[in-house]
């Protein structure tokens, strides 16, 4: 488990991190989004243990990591942004040396080691220094030695950046098994990941909570949750179809594309009264589909009104 409390950064004047509270159960992965500059990375490092906060606290499996960084720290993995130091290390000296850090010896070390460079396809690169790897694969590497020493609590600082669409999703995958057994916060600015891994999700901006949810009660906030959006032969006969059905609020059509997107008044549904107008009037339509609602919207909405200059506490 994790849980932060009214956790807190500033750097001089500027509020970086300012009150977060959150608990992530076990067998949950927590997606953390936010804008650029939102307050994730400092965040994450404080809960594992490589910041100090400058107020609030945070812990990890029940530890205090300020007061109990030792049993913390031993409980979790964590996945730094960017590349992982000790760059003129090879792949296999690197997590070699991370085993030594974690205290892993025997045949624990080498079936964790082994475990790890299979899972992460390392393979084919463990005798190359790291330095010299491509971005996808020292990604790789990070999230290798963060989980070499099986964790119950993981931390991923943006897992997939820099991973080419495959690696993406094999390491979703990845944390998708991982999940099961384990605490997990992973912070991303791919909307599609917070469907793919996450079963909550955590919305800050200007470091403040701003939204914490699950995906689909964030997606149910859009204005296209419910919505009727169609491509069709005769755009403008489709528009007049639509604009028939009692419970359509507004009709916009995507100059780019044409796309015709019917919007319902508040809770109402009208897939099937549009599809029924639409076989009525001999509409010629090429696909019709409702929305579920659109995340990259509702992050807009949330995130949008907050500028990074908000932030300065005033002198
Ligand atoms: N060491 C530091 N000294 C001063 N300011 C810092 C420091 N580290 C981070 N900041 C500032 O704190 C704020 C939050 O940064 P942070 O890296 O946590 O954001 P983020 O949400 O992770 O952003 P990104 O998505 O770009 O990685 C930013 O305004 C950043 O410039």
């Amino acid at each position: 488990m994790i849980e932060t409390r009214q956790l807190s950064k500033r750097y001089g004047d500027l509020v970086a991190v300012d009150g977060i509270s959150f608990t992530v159960e076990p067998g949950q992965v927590l997606g953390f989004l936010g804008p650029n500059g939102a307050g994730k990375s400092t965040t994450m490092k404080m809960i594992a243990g490589f910041l100090a906060p400058t107020s609030g606290s945070a812990s990890v499996c029940g530890f205090d990591v300020e007061k109990q960084p030792l049993e913390a720290r031993r409980a979790l993995g964590y996945l730094p942004e960017g590349a992982p130091s000790y760059g003129e290390m090879t792949v296999r000296e690197f997590l070699a040396f991370i085993a030594d850090v974690r205290a892993l010896k025997g045949e624990l070390r080498h079936r964790r080691l082994d475990d790890v460079i299979g899972r992460l396809h390392l393979e084919r690169v463990v005798e190359q220094p790291i330095e010299t790897l491509s971005k996808g694969f020292k990604r790789r590497v990070g999230i290798a030695q963060a989980i070499l020493h099986d964790p119950k609590v993981l931390i991923l600082d943006e897992p997939t950046d820099g991973l080419d669409p495959n690696q993406k999703h094999e390491v979703r995958g990845l944390i998708n098994d991982m999940a099961r057994d384990k605490t997990i916060i992973v912070s991303t600015h791919i909307l599609e990941e917070v469907h793919a891994v996450c079963d909550r999700a955590v919305i800050i901006a200007a470091g403040k909570v701003l939204a914490d949810a699950k995906p689909a009660e964030l997606e149910a906030r859009s204005r296209y949750h419910q919505a009727v959006s169609l491509t069709a032969v005769d755009v403008n006969a489709a528009r007049e179809a639509l604009a028939r059905v009692a419970d359509v609020a507004a009709i916009e059509v995507d100059p780019q594309d044409g796309r015709v997107t019917a919007f319902p008044k508040p809770g109402r549904a009208i897939f099937t009264e549009v599809s029924d107008v639409l076989k009525a009037q001999n509409i010629v339509v090429r696909e019709l589909a409702l929305e579920g609602g659109r995340l990259d919207e509702v992050f807009r909405t949330i995130t949008g009104g907050v500028a990074t200059g908000e932030r300065r506490t005033q002198a």
